[in-house]
């Protein structure tokens, strides 16, 4: 078989630093001057009060009683009312509760919201479009005007017009700008240009690849190719023996296919992109690079490469200097090009040029407004519903998505949402909200899904106006979902580079769009960690988020004896809200099933809470939770005593405070999990980890593992 003209390759990116300047909340009577020895007295701000913790939480609580005042709703005692029963899922004997009873103390014995002192930062901006038009270049006429009729795009990027020329000249390039500016045909149009232009012109067959985003292609020899998983390598390499010159492929993939198709040849290469570079070291794929890169280097030195990404670090120019060669660094925040930086001052060039490119922080969108609430735990899936309810329902043309750290985070709210505010045939269902019936679309996206499925659902969530997308942050990169106005964080990213590509899939090319962060008390630090690289988030109260409820009367409170509360203010937001949990409570107790969903699902997301990078422990650490308090957002009556026991495969060491010192597995298992979102689908990803720790021994961690450039050895 011949040459594969171009690889694109998603990964992932190294965690950032963030230094800790936050003001947490304290009584007005105790100010304390420094960071540390207010959050020693503060910490856990989401932990319960003395008489409550050991209910519930494994861990030990410090909270003062100054922080257990409510915040919202402080000072007045909370009335209690009957809230109205659901019938979503009717509720089992051992659950059912008497009108007039009190049902969810939703409202008490939350931590302090702390005050938001954040600095006010001026974030990096870039100018998204030029006036230059693509007719400026020198392309092929077919080539501009399949750009300006059948792509309809006229005037060229801010990034399309620096890169464009540089890789029409051959040079090697490391290209950084924001998410949605245009990176893709920024190298897309010279590799075609280049294509085209051979001669004698290259048969079908002849070289390998994947399928251009146009109908009426003018260079019909072109042919693009595409391995990412999904499908049976038996196909896959049907395609590849008949030719193909453009190939699209995860790393993961390829690396299959190097090692197990035997005559898969890479000699007549004359491309070789890395697209989201930055996201090869987090997620493992650093020792595939590696393959790949000594295999198509074995057969082929003559040929450009090119690394891309919205947010460079350090990793991805240690990966630069192995991959590129004499590379010239572009990027729209200081627009300058430096080309002269020979083979032998190529490590130190590509990596200063990188640094130079980020002086002080990522890029975002101008058109991007960024929020974030501060909510404790036990009200987070109340206000999560009540703001999909508010923008989806209640506010026309929206169109959302919501990450979650985990699948089964995603496969449970999805879930509960299609059974408590849907109706899971879409009809409508007993149960479910007659508010919320209407106009709502839930789609779900994540790394356990099938293929085909994923696909599936990215078109419609595509080629939809409006509608709800729940994902992992297997959709926070790359993914181009046109006209999404709001992207909602439930668990917070891993890092201030996973924020900028989550929030990166709205507000794209020029667009506006918004983001809301939501943090729990005890996490509301993160806004320091994010305003160190240059991001600004305005706050939105939780209980504005929370007044959604008014504006439907089905959210109303009832009073015993079956009479409308006549609550206003706080009290009637306070009441709806409960009236919302009590829902998803009784949905969720309905059955043994359901009840083991929201454990698996709690679970799940205690597992992946204690995989935060160690430089953000001090924020986000299993020993910050009341898992009382944060069952409660699981729909459970309360924590699960044997949470533990639901998880066979993991030690109980995930909820032990991990040693710093040491990763610990879990983080590795998450990364290995995160990783198979993105592997050659032809492995299951837990195996493979349980055998390269086997074989790597004890000391083995995902460190360990990394080849000498990505852990910054020279
Ligand atoms: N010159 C242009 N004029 C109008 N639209 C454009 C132009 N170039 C690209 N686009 C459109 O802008 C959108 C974003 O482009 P693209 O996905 O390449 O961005 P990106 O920079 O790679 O983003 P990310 O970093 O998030 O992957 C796409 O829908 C693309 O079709």
């Amino acid at each position: 078989m011949a040459a594969a003209d171009g690889a694109l390759l998603h990964v992932p990116e190294p965690r950032a630093v963030a230094p800790r300047t936050f003001s947490r909340p304290r009584p007005a009577h105790a100010r304390q001057p420094a960071v540390a020895t207010k959050r020693k007295s503060a910490a856990p701000s989401e932990a319960p009060p003395a008489k409550r913790r050991s209910e519930a939480s494994p861990a030990p609580a410090r909270a003062t009683a100054a922080k257990d005042t409510p915040r919202a709703f402080k000072g007045k005692a909370q009335t209690t009312f009957a809230p109205k029963r659901s019938s979503a899922g009717a509720s089992d004997g051992s659950q059912e509760r008497k009108p007039g009873v009190k049902t969810s103390s939703l409202f008490k014995n939350n931590p302090e919201i702390p005050e938001l002192h954040r600095p006010v930062v001026k974030q990096v901006q870039e100018a998204v479009f030029t006036s230059d038009a693509f007719c400026a270049l020198a392309l092929h006429p077919h080539l501009i005007s399949t750009i300006n009729t059948v792509l309809k795009m006229s005037s060229m990027t801010s990034i399309q017009k620096q890169s464009i020329p540089v890789l029409l000249e051959g040079r090697d390039a490391l290209v950084r700008s924001q998410t949605g500016s245009g990176k893709t045909l920024a190298y897309c149009i010279p590799v075609v240009q280049s294509l085209q232009a051979v001669k004698p012109k290259i048969q079908v067959g002849e070289f390998r690849v994947i399928r251009f985003p146009v109908n009426e292609r003018p260079f019909t020899w072109i042919v693009p190719g595409l391995l990412m998983g999904g499908e049976k390598r038996k196909s896959e390499k049907a395609r590849l023996r008949k030719g193909i010159n453009i190939l699209i492929s995860t790393p993961g993939r390829l690396v299959d296919h190097i090692k197990s198709t035997k005559n898969i040849h890479f000699g007549r290469i004359r491309w070789l992109i890395l697209d989201e570079a930055d996201r090869i070291l987090d997620l493992g794929f650093e020792k595939d690079i590696t393959v790949i890169l000594n295999a198509v280097n074995a057969e082929c030195q003559q040929r450009q490469n090119v690394l891309l990404s919205a947010t460079l670090t350090d990793g991805v120019t240690r990966l630069a200097d192995i991959s590129l060669h004499n590379p010239v660094s572009i990027s729209v925040l200081d627009g300058s090009q430096d080309q002269t930086h020979p083979k032998s001052q190529a490590v130190l060039g590509a990596s200063s040029l990188a640094a130079s490119s980020e002086p002080e922080g990522f890029a975002i969108p101008a058109g991007l407004q960024q929020h974030v609430a501060v909510v404790p735990s036990k009200l987070r899936l109340v206000s999560l519903a009540a703001f999909i309810l508010q923008k989806c329902k209640f506010e026309r043309d929206q169109k959302m998505i919501v990450f979650f750290s985990s699948c089964e985070l995603v496969e449970f709210h999805y879930r509960l949402f299609l059974q408590t505010l849907l109706g899971s045939s879409g009809a409508l269902a007993p149960g479910r909200l007659p508010s919320a019936s209407t106009h709502m679309k839930f789609l779900r996206l994540h790394g356990d899904m099938e293929q085909e499925e994923r696909t599936a659902v990215f078109q419609e969530f595509s080629h939809s106006e409006t509608g709800v997308l729940l994902c992992t942050d297997v959709a926070a990169r790359g993914l181009d979902l046109p006209q999404v106005t709001w992207i909602v964080q439930y668990n917070a990213p891993s890092s201030p580079a996973e924020y900028i590509h989550r929030i990166g899939r709205t507000a794209r090319i020029g667009f506006q769009g918004s983001s809301l962060l939501i943090l729990a008390p005890s996490e509301a630090e993160y806004v320091n960690s994010l305003a160190s690289h240059k991001i600004n988030v305005s706050e939105m109260k939780m209980d504005d988020i929370l007044s959604a409820l008014t504006r439907d009367d089905w959210f109303a409170g009832r009073r015993r004896g079956g009479q409308k509360s006549r609550a206003t203010g706080p009290q009637e937001i306070r009441e709806r809200a409960t009236v919302l949990q009590t829902v998803f409570e009784d949905y969720v107790h309905s059955s043994e099933r359901t009840v083991s969903w929201a454990k698996k699902a709690l679970q799940s997301f205690v597992r992946a809470y204690a995989t935060y990078p160690r430089e953000l422990k001090h924020i986000f650490h299993v020993r910050l939770l009341h898992l009382g308090h944060v069952a409660k957002s699981f729909g459970l009556r309360d924590a699960p005593k044997n949470l533990s026991a639901l998880a066979p495969r993991k030690k109980k060491a995930h909820l032990k405070r991990p040693d710093p010192r040491k990763k610990t597995p879990s983080k590795h298992q998450l990364a290995e999990l995160l990783r198979s979102e993105f592997s050659s689908g032809m492995e299951t990803s837990i195996p493979k980890v349980k055998r390269r720790n086997r074989r790597a021994g004890p000391a083995s961690t995902a460190c360990a593992q990394r080849p000498a450039w990505a852990a910054g050895e020279k």
